[in-house]
């Protein structure tokens, strides 16, 4: 089977005629990336609960073992099954009852039996909870049919996380899930990297937030709620979220501040070839340093990175999927760079097509793409639009992530081995 392979090095190759010089490939951007984008050397120690989105500085250990007690998986009868002998059914008295949270006032001897909910420490003597559905109560006996085995239904100290164990990794970016293993851990505090500064500048006349009035030459401005829900979902600490007028004396003022502060600005817009486009001059008038000024992709053929001062900068074309794309391909690499976040492996893998594709080769494209289930060989599936469109984003929605159709394919049958990138959803 042949691997359409989009990312190769240099030179994904761009069409004929618009090549420039200075186009240059995804994996020798995400490489300059890498090169030049340091963690922030700060950490400090947040509340778990207010620890959402930060990346661990420290890594985590469990303080006890978890669960720290023997305790019941189910409700039901606690029981020593080597008190169960011969055959049975057997009847057994039932002589304590421990509900979670309270400790069990006495052992179990012989024959006999401790009522016992889900959670409860199980009682010395016991080595096993029979659920109620399996018992007959009769008064203040319980029958039982069949022997249970030792250790059913409970759950062991330590079975879950043992003492001392390394929860999660420094680089560990919390979400949900890391938060639930370090609160059964026993962590109250984290010790997190702190928050990546950013700003964010959006750029044109022609943009207006929504909300407002609009007339026939303007357009809503997607820009920037959709990269402010990309970066509050990130965790970052916004400094600024400006716009600004293709004007270059007020993007040189703008953009001066914003280095100022941020560790990030991220501008869109403006950084096409017209007169009209302002941000690689106000960004040359500020002495900034380009560290690439293009790449070889569709869409997002623009997008810059450099930096302005101390800051870095980002910046992404005014196109809204040609932004999303970018900020999902490089935005999102350097705040992971930023913060030392760990790589997620799965993220890129290799899927196959549900349908043919036609299209005009040159770039490599990036094509928003819908997971569509498997093949007869486990494969994931992945559909998608005839074409993509980079100011249109009705569709991206449905979209689960993108698609890398390579430079010069042309046709790819459907069935072809291509490459996809999840979208970071955080
Ligand atoms: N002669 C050439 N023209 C263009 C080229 C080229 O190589 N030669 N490249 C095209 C490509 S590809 C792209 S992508 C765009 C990028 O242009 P800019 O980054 O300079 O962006 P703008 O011109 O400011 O805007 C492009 C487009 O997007 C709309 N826009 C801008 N901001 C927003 C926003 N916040 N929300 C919604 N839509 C926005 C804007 O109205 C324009 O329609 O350049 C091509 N041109
Ligand atoms: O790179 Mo542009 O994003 O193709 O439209």
């Amino acid at each position: 089977m042949t691997v359409h392979q989009a990312i190769a090095a240099p030179g994904c190759d761009c069409d004929g005629q618009d090549i420039l010089p200075s186009l240059i490939s995804i994996s020798e951007a995400l490489a300059r990336i890498a090169a030049n984008v340091a963690p922030v050397r700060e950490t400090e120690v947040v509340p778990l609960e207010r620890a959402l989105g930060r990346t661990l500085a420290q890594p985590v250990r469990s303080q006890r073992m978890a669960p720290s007690f023997d305790n019941a998986a189910m409700d039901g009868y606690a029981v020593a099954t080597s008190a169960l002998t011969g055959n049975g059914p057997w009847r057994l008295p039932v002589v304590a009852r421990v509900p979670a949270g309270d400790h069990p006032s006495e052992s179990l001897v012989g024959r006999t039996a401790a009522r016992i909910f889900t959670g409860a420490p199980i009682p010395e003597g016991s080595d096993a909870v029979v659920m109620q559905e399996s018992v007959t109560r009769d008064g203040n006996f319980v029958h039982l049919s069949r022997p249970p085995s030792p250790g059913m239904n409970i759950r062991r100290a330590g079975s879950d996380m043992a003492r001392g164990a390394t929860v999660l990794d420094k680089g560990e970016r919390l979400g949900p899930r890391q938060i639930a293993a370090c609160a059964s851990a026993g962590s109250d505090v984290v010790c997190a990297r702190r928050r990546i500064r950013v700003a964010l500048l959006v750029t044109g006349n022609e943009v207006r937030r929504t909300g407002g009035e609009l007339d026939s030459a303007q357009i809503w401005d997607v820009n920037t709620p959709m990269l402010m829900a990309s970066l509050t979902a990130m965790g970052v600490e916004i400094v600024a979220c400006e716009h600004a007028d293709d004007d270059l004396y007020g993007l040189v003022r703008q953009l001066d501040d914003m280095a100022a502060r941020a560790d990030l600005v991220i501008t869109t817009g403006g950084i096409s070839v017209g007169e009209e486009d302002h941000v690689k001059p106000a960004v040359g008038a500020l002495r900034g340093e380009f560290l690439f000024s293009g790449v070889a992709i569709k869409p997002g053929k623009p997008v810059s990175f450099g930096r302005i001062g101390k800051a870095h900068w980002l910046g992404l074309p005014g196109n809204p999927l040609s932004a999303f794309v970018t900020w999902q391909l490089f935005g999102v690499e350097l705040l992971r760079n930023l913060s030392d976040e760990r790589p997620r492996s799965l993220e890129r893998r290799n899927v196959v097509t549900a349908s043919e594709i036609h299209r005009k080769p040159g770039r490599c494209e990036l094509r928003p793409a819908m997971l569509a289930g498997f093949d007869a060989h486990g494969r994931e599936i992945v559909s998608f639009d005839t074409a993509t469109h980079s100011a249109r984003v009705g569709h991206l929605p449905m979209a689960d992530g993108l698609l890398f159709l390579p430079a010069d394919a042309e046709t790819l049958p459907a069935g072809a081995l291509v490459e996809f990138q999840q979208f970071c959803q955080a």
